[in-house]
C-alpha cells in the first residue's frame, strides 16, 4: 500500500541550491554526447527543456566547454585521486563539469561546489567536495590549448602532420569568430568593425547574438563559415542556369547560389533541416525548388550544368564550433560515411549533362572522405577529369593542392581567426561525343 503520510521536509529537488538546474541539465547533456554518441545541438533541446533561455545558455555552455577541455580536465583529476575514476562514472562528468565552470568559465566557486554537490547525492559527495576545494587552494590550471582526444591527434598526425595537430589543438580551445554571408555586397557603415576576407563576407568577434545584429530580419546575410561558403563560390554566377543542391539543408549554400543566379532545386532527406531551409530561403528573400528526397532512390526530372553535392559527413572540419563531434566519431562510422559519400557521388555524377560541373564537398578533416574518395571517383569514371581551382578564385592566404582541389586546414588564416576543415573537388563531366 503506498504511503501517505506527509513527507517530512522538502524533497531534493526543491532543496537544490539556485542554478543547480542548470547544471543538471549540462550533465544530462554530457552523458548524451559521451554514453549515447548524440550529437550536441540535438541533445540540447530535450536536456535543457523547461530552462529559462540564459540558463539554457550556461547550459550549453558548460556542456560544450567541458568537452573541450576534457582530455586536460580528466588529467587534473586524475593527477589528484589516488584511485582511478572510472570514465563513465557520475562524479567524474560532475567533477569535469564544475572544473570547466572554475577554470574557463570563472563562474563563482561558491556557486560551482554547491550546486555540484546535489549532482552526486547517495554518491562520493566528500570526493568530488574535496576535489574542487584543492583545485581553488592549489590555484589549478590547464595549458595554453586545449588536448584533442588522442585517438584524434593520432589519426590526424598521420594524415596532416604534428603541425596540424598543434593547430587544430589550439583552434579547439576556444570558439571561433562569426562569419557572415551576404547576398549582396553591404554598405561599410554597419559593418565598419568586421573583417572582410572575402566579397560578400563580413567576420565578427564571436560572443555576438546572431539574430539582434544589424539587418537579421531584414535578411541580407546568414552565419556560414567562411570555408563552407568556399564550395559555393567555385561555381560562379549561375545567369538562370539550373543547377542541383544535393543534400542541401539547411541551405547555407542553397541561399548562396541562389544570390548568385542559379535555378537552384535543392534536394535533402531531412523534412526537419527542409524547414529550416525554407524559413532561410523566406527570410532572405531567396529563391529555390525545395524537395524532399534520398539522393539514393531520388531522380530529378532533368540533368544540370551544374551539380553540388555538399556530402553527409563526419563534420570533423567543424569540430572549433561543435566540440562534441572529436569525442563522438570513431573510425568505423568514418568508413560507413566514406561509402555512403561514395554512392551519393556516383548517384550525382548521371545527373550532370555533358561537360558539366560536379562539386563535391564535405567538411571533414578525413581523407577518406575527401583526397580518397574523389581517388575512388575518377579511378572508376575514367572519362571525367578535375577542373583544378586556381588561387585567384580563393580568398587570400587559401590555395589549392597540387591537384587542385582544395583542402583547408587547422592552421590556414589563423591570424585571422582561422576557417573550419573542408575538402572541395571541382570535377568536369565528359562532352558529348
Ligand atoms: C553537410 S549537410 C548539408 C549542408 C548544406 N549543404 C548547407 O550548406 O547548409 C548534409 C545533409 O545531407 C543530408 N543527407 C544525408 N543523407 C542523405 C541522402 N541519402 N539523401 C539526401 N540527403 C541526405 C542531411 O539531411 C544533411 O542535411
Amino acid at each position: 500500500m503506498a504511503d501517505r503520510r506527509p513527507r517530512r521536509g522538502r524533497g531534493p529537488a526543491e532543496a537544490d541550491p539556485p542554478g543547480t538546474a542548470s547544471r543538471r541539465a549540462a550533465l544530462r547533456l554530457l552523458d548524451a554526447v559521451l554514453r549515447r554518441g548524440d550529437p550536441l545541438d540535438i541533445a540540447a533541446h530535450a536536456a535543457t527543456q523547461g530552462l529559462p533561455p540564459a540558463d539554457r545558455a550556461f547550459a550549453i555552455a558548460i556542456a560544450s566547454e567541458t568537452l573541450r577541455w576534457m582530455g586536460d580536465i580528466d588529467a587534473l583529476i586524475d593527477g589528484a585521486t589516488s584511485q582511478v575514476l572510472a570514465d563513465d562514472v557520475k562524479s567524474r562528468t560532475v567533477l569535469r563539469l564544475a572544473l570547466a565552470q572554475l577554470l574557463i568559465l570563472k563562474t563563482s566557486p561558491h556557486a560551482v561546489v554547491s550546486t555540484a554537490l546535489p549532482l552526486v547525492a547517495g554518491g562520493p559527495r566528500r570526493l568530488v567536495h574535496a576535489l574542487l576545494s584543492r583545485a581553488q587552494q592549489e590555484e589549478w590550471s590547464l595549458p595554453e590549448s586545449a588536448n584533442l582526444p588522442e585517438a584524434v591527434a593520432e589519426r590526424w598526425a598521420d594524415q596532416w602532420g604534428d603541425a596540424i595537430v598543434a593547430a587544430a589543438a589550439a583552434a579547439w580551445s576556444g570558439p571561433p569568430p562569426i562569419d557572415l554571408s551576404f547576398a549582396a555586397e553591404p554598405g561599410d557603415e554597419e559593418w565598419a568593425d568586421a573583417a572582410v576576407l572575402a566579397p560578400l563576407h563580413r567576420r565578427l568577434p564571436r560572443g555576438q547574438a546572431i539574430e539582434a545584429m544589424p539587418g537579421f530580419r531584414e535578411g541580407g546575410w546568414w552565419v556560414q563559415d567562411l570555408a563552407a561558403s568556399l564550395p559555393a563560390r567555385l561555381l560562379g554566377a549561375g545567369n538562370g542556369r539550373r543547377l542541383l543542391d544535393l543534400c542541401a539543408a539547411p541551405g547555407g549554400k542553397t541561399m548562396q547560389l541562389a544570390a548568385a543566379g542559379w535555378d537552384v532545386v535543392a534536394v535533402d532527406s531531412s523534412a526537419k533541416r527542409l524547414e529550416r531551409l525554407s524559413d532561410n530561403l523566406a527570410r532572405t528573400a531567396l529563391s529555390a525548388d525545395v524537395v524532399q528526397g534520398d539522393i539514393r532512390t531520388w531522380e530529378p526530372d532533368a540533368s544540370a550544368e551544374a551539380v553540388l553535392l555538399d556530402a553527409p559527413c563526419s563534420a570533423t572540419g567543424i569540430f572549433r564550433r561543435h566540440p562534441d563531434v572529436l569525442h563522438r566519431i570513431e573510425p568505423r562510422q568514418i568508413d560507413e560515411l566514406a561509402e555512403l559519400q561514395g554512392e551519393l557521388l556516383a548517384r550525382a555524377a548521371q545527373w550532370v549533362t555533358p561537360g558539366g560541373t560536379l562539386l563535391y564537398a564535405t567538411c571533414s578533416l578525413e581523407r577518406a572522405e575527401g583526397e580518397d574518395q574523389v581517388a575512388a571517383f575518377l579511378d572508376w569514371h575514367r572519362d571525367w577529369t578535375i577542373d583544378p581551382v586556381t588561387p585567384e578564385e580563393l580568398p587570400a592566404g587559401i590555395i589549392p593542392d597540387d591537384s587542385g582541389f582544395v583542402r583547408t586546414l587547422p592552421g590556414m588564416l589563423a591570424d585571422a581567426g582561422g576557417l573550419d576543415g573542408f575538402f572541395i573537388a571541382r570535377l568536369r563531366a565528359p562532352s558529348a561525343a
